[in-house]
């Protein structure tokens, strides 16, 4: 039985990955996209960005005490740049990793991030430094934390479906930019979905690309990696990974996002890749029974044995769970001439204006109106419905379990 969402130990079996020559690849700051180049196992190694040899301390103020994140590998902490007062989130990286050097992994890692920067979904990467121990990544803070939270937090203060699909739509947007490119992240989890703030609900930042790799049609990628309770079968039978790898995983997240349980987690990792590999999955739970109808048949669009016969990020972005949102993408106009009713109502954040700024208030405002009973009716079907009838919250909690340890370099056997 899978009633807990958890931190749960990384699977991550390496190729042995070739080493750059030199520190920081030659190239000027100003091109929008590195010319991607790879190796055998597809970690990118040519950087843009100019790696930078002083201490981080000597630009920036490193907040002591509280830290980000944590990895096996890299700590995250809070730090501000000294000549612009602007905040970011500083991730030390550590070179060497059970007795191999891993700079190749954060090279890696960086070139991704530079191929990612025109993308809002993707944490932006500021700057690089080194030091002979480790590299520290200079990136934008997240101030809203892991959506992780929100996932294990209790009925009242978890996300609502309307805010999932927003969430769901901006996770989605990510990944197909990545797809685009090539890239596939290989560990999507609430714990690598970030927030730029919390309260009111931000947008989504994708960060870690520590396992990412470059994929091209033609080219085979297996590698035992990602975080049990999301990883894909094809993951666990070594066949090839592709962008489908992904869209699994975002598939475990939407029901983790949605419910609050994890749907393959068994009490052992055994157990959790037997469930994964037999889809042994629940659609009954109640929690599920309180979303909208079509929020199922989303999830199961991705919960696919065969990669090839799951939904793509751009198909799943046309899925008709997802379209009440383009309905809430407002025009200029309407957001100012309502802006004060949206917000008492709590239920609008638009995340686009569109450039159409012709028509005049009176014209939407009965689009908005009709748009207001359509997320009031969504808001009434969601989970923090605490009144449905025969859903005890007791039991509901009692699925949602919390802990903070996260493990890397583990097997599968
Ligand atoms: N830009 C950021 N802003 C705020 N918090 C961040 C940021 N980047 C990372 N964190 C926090 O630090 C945690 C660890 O970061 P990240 O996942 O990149 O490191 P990691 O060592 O690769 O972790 P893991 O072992 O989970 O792969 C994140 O889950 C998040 O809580």
């Amino acid at each position: 039985m899978r009633t807990k969402v958890g931190k749960t130990p990384k699977l991550a079996f390496m190729t042995e990955v070739m080493l750059p020559d030199s520190p920081a690849a030659p190239g000027s700051r100003d091109r929008r996209r590195c010319e991607p180049r790879e190796n055998r196992s597809g970690l990118l190694r040519e950087i843009r960005t100019t790696i930078r040899t002083e201490s981080l301390t000597e630009r920036y103020d490193v907040i002591p005490g509280k830290e980000l994140g944590r990895g096996k590998f890299a700590v995250v902490r809070k730090c501000v740049e000294r000549s612009s007062g602007r905040t970011f989130a500083a991730k030390y990286l550590r070179k060497r990793r059970k007795g191999q050097d891993c700079r190749s992994d954060i090279l890696h890692e960086i070139c991704v991030l530079e191929l990612a920067a025109s993308c809002p979904r993707v944490i932006d990467l500021h700057e690089v430094y080194e030091t002979s121990n480790e590299m520290v990544l200079v990136l934008e803070y997240a101030a809203g934390g892991e959506i992780f939270s929100q996932c294990v937090a209790d009925r009242d203060e978890a996300f609502s479906e309307l805010e999932v699909k927003r969430l769901m739509r901006q996770i989605l947007e990510g990944i197909s930019f990545l797809h685009q490119n090539n890239v596939v992240h290989l560990d999507i989890k609430p714990q690598n979905i970030l927030l730029t703030s919390c309260s009111p609900l931000g947008d989504i930042k994708i960060v870690d690309f520590g396992l990412s790799r470059w994929v091209r049609g033609g080219q085979e990628i297996r590698e035992i990696m990602g975080t049990p309770e999301y990883v894909a079968p094809e993951v666990l039978n070594y066949e090839p990974i592709s962008s489908a790898t992904d869209m699994w995983s975002i598939g475990v997240l939407a029901y983790v996002m949605l419910t609050g349980i994890s749907p393959f987690l068994g009490n052992s990792k055994q157990e959790t890749f037997l469930n994964i590999s037999q889809i042994d999955i629940s659609y009954s739970e109640e929690e599920l029974e309180t979303l909208e109808v079509s929020a199922v048949p989303f999830i199961q669009t991705l919960l696919v044995k065969e990669p090839e016969a799951r939904a793509s990020a751009e198909s799943a972005l046309q899925h008709p769970w997802l379209q009440l949102e383009l309905v809430l993408k407002l025009p200029d106009p309407l957001s100012a001439c309502q802006k004060s009713h949206d917000e008492d109502q709590g239920l609008l954040r638009a995340e686009g204006h569109d450039e159409d700024v012709s028509r005049d208030c009176d014209e939407t405002r009965e689009s908005h109106e009709e748009l207001l009973v359509r997320a009031a009716f969504t808001m009434g079907q969601c989970r923090q419905a605490l009144e449905v009838p025969g859903l005890s919250p007791e039991k509901s909690q009692s699925k949602r379990f919390r802990f903070h340890e996260t493990l890397h370099g583990d097997c599968i056997c």
